[in-house]
């Protein structure tokens, strides 16, 4: 018989799941259930899920795995709402939430009732959501946390990832607090700091139009994830409550000796902050996929002349190098501008720059 698989939540992490089983799985059916209808019947039409139900009541008692992938809130009220019900024994039930403590705490009520639920939380994602946005390959080579409670049999657990065997992604135990804290400072925080930032604009902008004409460039780059879900965002935050406390702490007390360098205005100190934070960031390691947007992208100096983009994608084109996407970064009247150019694969980056080196283009693989 074939096996059973309901995903509670078909969005961008519960769709590109549910995608990335059918390719290791193809015998598996795929149930999607979601409060939004219009996004299921979406899910269903891009056979991202084989079937769309109406109730998950009806759909758990027969699977043989369960993913929670609705925002965290929500995935506390379905664990509880699972506990009630007469799963199979042999079920294994995992959700793909952003925190991890609080759920773990919370799935007491289900282990009380003998069913296996194993916490899970793939690290990589986008801003986007939706059943539209999902991937089969959102997860390759990102690290998929998983958050075992000690009864938890190895057996289970080699389940579980062989299941998910078609992310790709680089499994790793964690305890759910150390995930929570590390989250927190490479995550949770820099979505707050984030938003603070755009709403900083925003006041700004209230007093000068110009401000908005000119938010662009780096102050994009930098604000793309204040563009994710409020709900998942809100339901985050609520849940990462104590570790988000002392990271705010920590971060205005950042912020007091910026102001104080800012005050001082020596040169050394001012040049010393900068350059540590850019010998930090330029070692961190740039293959790991952190999000849609994140492919292999490669760099290019353009004159800002009409017919530029065109001519690149030809070029391109004419040695069946396909793109993924394309963005001019920065383009200033009569200076040079710089298209991103993002690769699926390392082999197709690879041939980009050495064809547009030969047609005389500048590039970079970093920036
Ligand atoms: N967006 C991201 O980059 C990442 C998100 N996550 C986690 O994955 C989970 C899902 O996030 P996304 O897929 O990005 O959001 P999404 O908004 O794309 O999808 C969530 C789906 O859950 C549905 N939903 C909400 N409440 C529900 C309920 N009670 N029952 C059934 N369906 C319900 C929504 O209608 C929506 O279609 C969240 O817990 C989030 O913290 C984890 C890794 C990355
Ligand atoms: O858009 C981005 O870069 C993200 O930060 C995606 C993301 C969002 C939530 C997660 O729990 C993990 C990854």
């Amino acid at each position: 018989m074939d096996r059973r698989v309901l995903i509670i939540g078909v969005g961008l992490i519960g769709g590109s799941i549910a995608l990335a089983i059918k390719k290791e799985h193809p015998d598996a059916y795929i149930i999607g259930y979601d409060l939004n209808e219009e996004n299921c019947r979406l899910a269903a039409k891009m056979n991202i899920i084989d079937m769309c139900a109406d109730s998950f009541e009806s759909e758990a008692i027969s699977s043989d795995l369960i993913i929670l992938a609705c925002p965290v809130e929500e995935v506390e009220q379905k664990i509880y709402q699972l506990a009630d019900l007469p799963l199979k024994p042999e079920a294994i039930i995992t959700d793909v939430g952003s925190t991890k403590a609080k759920i773990m705490q919370k799935s007491a009520v289900l282990r009380e009732k003998g069913a296996v639920f194993i916490g899970g939380h793939p690290m990589a994602g986008s801003h986007k959501s939706g059943a539209g946005s999902a991937r089969e390959h959102l997860f390759e080579n990102a690290f998929y946390i998983l958050t075992p409670t000690s009864d938890i049999e190895e057996k289970k657990l080699s389940e579980l990832k062989n299941w998910l065997k078609g992310t790709e992604a680089n499994f790793v135990v964690m305890e759910p607090e150390e995930h929570d804290m590390v989250t927190g400072v490479v995550s949770h925080l820099p979505h707050l700091i984030a938003a603070s930032i755009v709403r900083q604009v925003e006041s700004h902008a209230g007093e000068n139009e110009r401000v908005r004409w000119l938010a662009a460039g780096g102050f994009r780059d930098i604000t793309r994830i204040a563009s994710s879900s409020p709900a998942m965002w809100r339901d985050i935050v609520k849940h990462n409550q104590s570790s988000l406390l002392s990271l705010i702490d920590e971060w205005i007390e950042e912020m007091h000796f910026v102001k104080t360098l800012v005050q001082e205005s020596d040169e050394n100190n001012l040049y010393n902050y900068f350059s540590d934070a850019k010998k930090y960031r330029d070692s961190l390691p740039v293959r790991a996929r952190g999000a849609i947007d994140a492919f292999y992208d490669l760099y290019v100096d353009v004159l800002d002349t009409p017919g530029i983009i065109s001519h690149v994608t030809t070029l391109l084109a004419e040695e069946r190098i396909s793109l993924t996407n394309i963005r001019i970064l920065e383009a200033r009247e009569d200076v040079f501008g710089v298209l991103r150019l993002s690769f699926q694969t390392e082999e197709d980056r690879e041939k980009a720059n050495d064809c547009l080196k030969q047609n005389d283009f500048e590039t970079y693989l970093n920036m």
